[in-house]
């Protein structure tokens, strides 16, 4: 199992670069949606939540992401000593419309494909993506975790109906009148996604790219009045048999599937794993249950992170690990500290697992 560091759009530099070797990665996930963008900013630093505009604007829909940038910023993370392993979160901007079914998708579908061949020519592996209308929204933060260190949650459901000219929790058209969005229904999402891995995952099995879905987060069967596809840890399963091919994976968000209501977290990681699905983890630590949960540092939750690391191990998982989100702690550097310190904790952990299995003897 190898650790990896996510970064967001404004952390992709070199002093972060060498940030994240410090910690012990060996391996990149980059993410090139801008996050932070929305208002009111957040307060506490490094955390996208947002409100009901989400985190702002979404990128430039003229604009894809080209070869060249790819194979820059898997150039400059090499200098650094680190392997670039995914791209995390496709950018609304490209491919709204396959979310909501507007009249753009036949673009949208030529965007993603165009995206994904273009990781393949930059021999980026993996594009980690999130299949939801309303996105990652609905989130709070506080003074949450251990010594009031501040941490996301959530602290009831949230309906506000979101409005037209939003996807993915981002504005899409700034000039949109505002009015509630059509709602979709569940079978017509899941019929979204159908024809959107029937057309993209030939693609990525010729470009040898991996597509990695997350869950939604939070895991809520409706946020914003819109339907979301993996609230619970057997909808991942409907996700892999809707297409099957090694290019259909999962971004395995451990922290998201603990706050599954009634999800047993280590069955679901030991299935996944034997069936060779995961792509990469996301691996954080949590207390309570959508729509009630709080995140909390790495080794204060209600996740056994060192038995989830072991029957990864176990399940012959050999790919990378990254802290996803950690508290923000207080000093000068509060993103840091809180990524340090996770990073810390899974490094021993990830290493004492290694050398309890090795003195087992071989893996099966
Ligand atoms: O705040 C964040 O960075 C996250 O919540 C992400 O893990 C997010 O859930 C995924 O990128 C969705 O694809």
């Amino acid at each position: 199992m190898k650790l990896g560091l996510g970064l967001y759009r404004h952390l992709l530099t070199r002093e972060n670069f060498r940030f994240a070797r410090q910690c012990g990665a060996t391996h990149l996930v980059a993410h090139l949606v801008d996050y932070f963008r929305g208002e009111p900013a957040n307060p506490q630093g490094d955390q996208p939540t947002g409100g009901d505009r989400g985190w702002g604007l979404a990128g430039d829909p003229k604009q894809l992401w080209t070869t060249e940038e790819l194979v820059n910023l898997r150039n400059a993370a090499a200098d650094e000593g680190l392997t670039l392993e995914a791209i995390e979160n496709f950018d609304p901007a490209h491919w709204h419309d396959i979310l909501i079914d507007g009249p753009q998708w036949s673009r949208h579908i030529e965007n993603i494909k165009t995206t994904v061949r273009r990781l393949g020519e930059a021999a980026v592996p993996t594009m980690g993506y999130n299949f939801s209308i309303a996105g990652v929204c609905g989130r709070v933060t506080g003074p949450f975790a251990r010594g009031q260190a501040y941490a996301v949650g959530m602290d009831g459901p949230y309906d506000t109906p979101m409005p037209q000219g939003m996807a993915w929790n981002m504005v899409i058209d700034p000039n949109s009148s505002g009015e509630a969005a059509p709602r979709a229904t569940p079978a017509q999402l899941w019929d979204r996604l159908r024809r959107f891995l029937d057309e993209v995952i030939p693609v990525a099995e010729e470009a040898g790219v991996r597509l990695a879905l997350h869950p939604d987060d939070p895991p809520m069967e409706y946020m914003r009045g819109q339907p979301r596809l993996v609230y619970r840890p057997e909808l991942y399963q409907k996700v892999l048999d809707l297409r099957p091919s090694p290019a259909n994976q999962l971004e395995f968000c451990v922290g998201t599937i603990a706050e599954m209501p009634n999800a047993d977290v280590y069955a679901a990681t030991e299935q996944y794993a034997s069936e060779g699905k995961i792509a990469y983890v996301h691996l954080r630590n949590v207390t309570g249950k959508a729509p009630y949960y709080k995140e909390t540092f790495i080794d204060d939750g209600d996740i056994d992170v060192p038995r989830v690391l072991a029957i990864l191990r176990m399940a012959g998982f050999d790919g990378v690990i990254i802290p996803d989100h950690a508290p923000q702690m207080s000093c000068g550097a509060p993103w840091h500290a809180g990524m340090a310190y996770a990073m810390g904790y899974l490094q021993a952990a990830i290493d004492t697992c290694r050398k309890a299995s090795e003195s087992e003897g071989p893996l099966a």
